[in-house]
């Protein structure tokens, strides 16, 4: 097992006084994580004070505050390991700050803890934890019915909040919720299981903490690297050797990837990671700390951005997003200014519209509301002054969180997670002058390149409907119609269609750069004309994937559509892709599609998922 696998992390949320301190401390305490000179010194204190038992609560980094004000204040992270599993636990407290504390210590937790008072069941604030539970990602929850002991382990009691939560967290996106019952102050089935409920047949919360399987939560797929740091050593030698520290935000970096920086565009590949201590790395992954040095001379500066040519995040200064209120002495309002917090840039903002507020009891959505008060969430059209480069937070709980802060406060206000673009306009006029990209809508460009009959055109128009339907705006520029018109003096030799990409190119560089889905489908055989294609686009900072349709020629020519197969073996048309003409399959293709990957329909699907992140 990996150390990554190895490592659970944990967020626990719950009323206040439903024991989330004392089981927290149990767990410390009967996995012996904690040190024997803690133990004695709450031992004595809790001997001193005539407690019956030893006060666990007293373990946790919050109970100072906890005495003095009836409250627990910050999260306070914990760490505790079994023979199986290291564990990161967060104890995000229950007053009234929870919002904020829970969305600070919760961001990146692989299982959260649900604590519920067996005597209380289940209350606004569990279902509010749940849902921001679910609104954060996170992709289990354990929901632990406690002190059991207050109600004779009654079982019937127990079921009853199993079947009110069960119904609630249907309606939730979480799909794996497990309960257990248990007593944190007597110990029951925390650690061990007890046998004081043997109508429970589960594990002890412990045990299923140490068997729960994590998947990696984190997204593989997608290299994110937002530049925190320029390093510029001064060198007698006058050779530039800077390097860019951060902290990897997604996917996996590799010395001799090719990588472009956002939002410049420019491109190169990586000469060199190192890791923390100066450690020189062959990769690194999310959410590893590294330097790293590139191979080309490119200016960039903290806040940008750098992902691979063909996988690049959103870059846009118009979105939509979740957003929690923490703030309780002012409320979020549409055409309010704010400073957002993005990754490592910071930049003015303001709040386009708050489409609606959310009841947190029945999830209903309240368009007509106006503002979002304290704990309030909501979801808004965000208008930004410099474009974020970003990925809608259910694909990336990095690059799709940000934090609101106060312009004039600088207090944090709200903490946000972005949905997408913008689909819907607003009416707020953010730029005086001129109409910018940004404000238009991400475009890009899909280029299919396939041998005929490959399938190129059937997913391209799956593609299209796929986009039109969830609100992109795309359009298919398909070879063969091309042409009808634009191309209608174009024949098959190379030069002929070397000119028909290079002009199909420079249309699609504008559909785009107007803020559309472009989808290219033609042969393109010769990978120097593809090339071509893809920096005409690379030039105008416009995202670019080559989606490789890989169908065998046996295959094509076994379903030959159109019958021009058959015609190009009888010598009717010379120079055939396949038959008479050569093609040259991309090398690194951004996508990679071959018959076993399913239906058009499914292919398309996976296409619009890996570029839109939907
Ligand atoms: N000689 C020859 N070679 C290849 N294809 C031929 C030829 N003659 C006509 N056709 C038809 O034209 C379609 C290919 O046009 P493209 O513009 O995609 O070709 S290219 O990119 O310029 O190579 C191609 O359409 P698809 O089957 O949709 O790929 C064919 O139907
Ligand atoms: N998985 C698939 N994806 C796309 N097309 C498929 C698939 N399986 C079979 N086909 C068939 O293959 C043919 C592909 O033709 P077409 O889309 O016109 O190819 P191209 O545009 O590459 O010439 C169509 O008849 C389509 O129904």
């Amino acid at each position: 097992m990996s150390e990554h696998a190895q490592l659970l992390r944990i967020a626990t949320a719950g009323s206040v006084d439903d024991g989330k301190s004392t089981l927290i401390g149990r767990l410390l305490y009967d996995s012996k994580g904690i040190f024997e000179d803690q133990l004695a010194s709450i031992e004595a204190t809790s001997a001193k004070r005539g407690d019956e038992y030893t006060d666990l609560a007293l373990l946790t980094d919050g109970l100072r505050s906890e005495r003095e004000q009836g409250i627990t204040i910050d999260v306070a992270y914990r760490y505790f390991s079994s023979p199986r599993r290291k564990f990161i636990i967060a104890d995000t407290p229950g007053h009234v700050q929870y919002t904020r504390n829970m969305v600070t210590g919760a961001s990146t937790a692989d299982v959260a803890i649900i604590l519920v008072d067996a005597r209380k069941g289940v209350l606004e604030q569990t279902r509010r934890h749940a849902f921001l539970s679910a609104l954060l990602g996170i992709p289990r929850l354990v929901v632990a019915v406690n002190k059991m002991d207050l109600v004779d382990y009654d079982e019937a009691t127990y079921e009853a909040i199993r079947s009110e939560f069960t119904d609630f967290a249907a309606k939730l996106e979480v799909h794996d919720v497990t309960f257990v019952p248990l007593s944190a102050l007597k110990g029951d089935n925390v650690v061990d299981r007890t046998d004081s409920m043997p109508w429970y047949t589960g594990p002890a919360l412990l045990d299923h903490l140490e068997n729960v399987h994590i998947a990696s939560d984190r997204n593989l797929t997608d290299v994110r690297f937002p530049v925190q740091y320029v390093i510029r050593p001064q060198r007698a030698d006058g050779l530039d050797h800077r390097s860019f520290a951060g902290t990897v935000a997604g996917g996996i970096m590799k010395v001799d990837d090719e990588v472009v920086v956002m939002p410049s565009g420019r491109q190169s590949t990586i000469k060199a990671i190192w890791g923390p201590g100066g450690a020189e790395l062959d990769e690194a992954a999310a959410p590893a700390a590294v330097t790293i040095a590139l191979n080309d001379e490119i200016d960039i500066v903290r806040g940008e951005m750098i992902a691979r040519p063909g996988n690049r995040p959103h870059q846009g200064t118009e979105l939509e997003a979740m957003v929690c209120w923490f703030a309780d002495d002012s409320a979020l309002t549409p055409n309010k200014r704010y400073v957002v917090k993005h990754t490592t840039r910071d930049t003015k903002a303001i709040v386009t519209g708050l489409e609606y507020r959310l009841d947190i009891n029945s999830l209903h959505r309240d368009p007509d509301s106006t503002e979002l008060g304290l704990n309030e969430i909501g979801r808004i059209g965000l208008r930004t002054q410099t474009p974020l480069m970003y990925d809608p937070y259910r694909r990336n709980r990095d690059t799709g969180a940000f934090i609101l802060v106060d312009e004039l406060t600088g207090n944090t206000v709200g903490a946000g997670m972005i949905i997408g673009p913008a689909t819907t306009g607003s009416n707020v006029v953010w730029h005086a002058g001129a109409v910018q990209r940004g404000d238009r809508g991400q475009g890009r460009t899909l280029w299919l390149t396939g041998l005929s009959g490959s399938g190129k055109s059937t997913v391209a128009s799956e593609v299209e409907r796929l986009l039109i339907e969830s609100g992109h705006p795309a359009y298919i520029l398909d070879g063969d119609n091309l042409r009808h018109g634009l191309n209608a003096d174009l024949g098959f030799s190379a030069e002929d269609r070397a000119e028909n990409i290079r002009r199909t190119a420079e249309v699609a560089a504008l559909f785009a750069d107007a803020g559309v889905v472009v989808i290219c489908s033609l042969i393109s055989p010769m990978r120097a004309d593809r090339d071509k294609a893809r920096s005409v686009h690379v030039a105008a900072d416009l995202p670019f994937t080559e989606v490789f349709v890989d169908t065998p020629l046996a295959e094509c020519e076994a379903r030959d559509p159109k019958g021009l197969y058959a015609k190009a073996r009888a010598g009717e048309i010379p120079e055939f892709t396949g038959v008479s003409a050569p093609y040259e399959p991309p090398l690194t293709p951004d996508l990679h599609i071959r018959p076993e990957d399913g239906t058009a329909e499914e292919v398309a699907q996976r296409i619009v998922s890996s570029i839109l992140g939907i």
